[in-house]
């Protein structure tokens, strides 16, 4: 197949994003037989952004049930990622836990009466035991970073509270953001952390229950729709897995039953979504059959 050219343009509102370089492109896939296929840059950690959302709403859900769809909806924003113009309509409800301000309200339920530090701890371990590796860590300086120039999240964060939806002081809600979002993995580790949505909330098959069926499921089906914000329509249009981007160039894609796929390519479309990472989805996808669209 045809090398792609152009490869998008790396985030530089968040400053240490800028200097990643936007030829590296990783790869990996893990089947429903456990086994692990890697490719390019697969073992070297990246900034997972975005991606986070899915563990945060994982361990929110863990901690306050379905109560959680007070506060968040479950809808396509048809927005960027960072937008806030339906908070005012909507009364500080953000339609979807994927847009920034709906995992500004999960980082609020996560963050439950207790210090940033706990919270984040707790995401992290989690997150180290979906991957079943100690190695992850967050990177400080993105995080300080995000501190330091994410005027737009302390913008949603005090919009939401003026509604009374963020439930702490903004500044503690927006560190476990800010932290969540500076987790750094790499393919090989966010594919091994995707596993328990491709098999129906197991950790392996026959393995420990993380979720219940119900909620992988539905973790999956607010994938498909909401994962890539405005964009999402185009993701299942051509890739037609649940999927989620981050800035920091990665997805994590979900065949249910089939594969858990992590790419890396630090340049973005416009929408704010990995460019050459959607593509080489688009042609996994197309070679394996593994649309949830597909007949087979
Ligand atoms: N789409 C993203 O990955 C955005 C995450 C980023 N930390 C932000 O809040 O702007």
């Amino acid at each position: 197949m045809a090398a792609a050219e152009d490869r998008g343009a790396v985030a530089t509102y968040i400053p240490p994003l800028a200097t990643i370089d936007p030829s590296r492109f990783g790869l990996c896939i893990v089947t429903a037989d456990g086994a692990v296929h890697a490719a390019g840059d697969a073992e070297q950690a990246f900034s997972i952004q975005s991606v986070s959302k899915v563990f945060a709403l994982t361990q929110a859900l863990g901690k306050v049930g379905d109560t959680l769809w007070r506060r968040v909806g479950r809808e396509p924003s048809g927005t960027p990622f960072n937008s806030i113009v339906q908070l005012e309509r909507e009364q500080g409800i953000p339609r979807n836990p994927f847009i920034n301000a709906g995992a500004l309200v999960v980082a609020d339920i996560n963050l439950a009466g207790h210090e940033p530090r706990v919270a984040i701890g707790e995401l992290l371990r989690f997150v180290r035991y979906l991957a079943d590796d100690d190695a992850i860590t967050i990177d400080e300086a993105v995080a300080r970073a995000e501190q330091a120039t994410g005027f737009r999240n302390v913008a949603l964060a005090n919009y939401m509270k003026a509604f009374g939806n963020i439930q702490h002081a903004p500044e503690l809600t927006l560190g476990v953001y800010f932290h969540q979002c500076a987790i750094a993995m790499t393919c090989r580790q966010l594919a091994m952390a995707g596993r328990y949505l491709m098999h129906g909330g197991l950790y392996r098959p026959g393995g420990a229950r993380v979720v219940s069926a119900q909620r992988a499921r539905r973790i999956n089906a607010l994938m498909l729709t909401c994962g890539h914000y405005d964009a999402s329509g185009d993701f299942a249009f051509r890739v037609g897995l649940p999927g989620k981007s981050g800035v920091g160039g990665g997805i994590l894609a979900i065949a249910p039953g089939k594969a858990s796929i992590a790419v890396w390519s630090p340049g973005l479309n416009a929408n704010g979504n990995s460019k050459l990472g959607t593509l080489a989805l688009e042609r996994v996808a197309e070679a394996t059959g593994w649309s949830v669209f597909s007949a087979a």
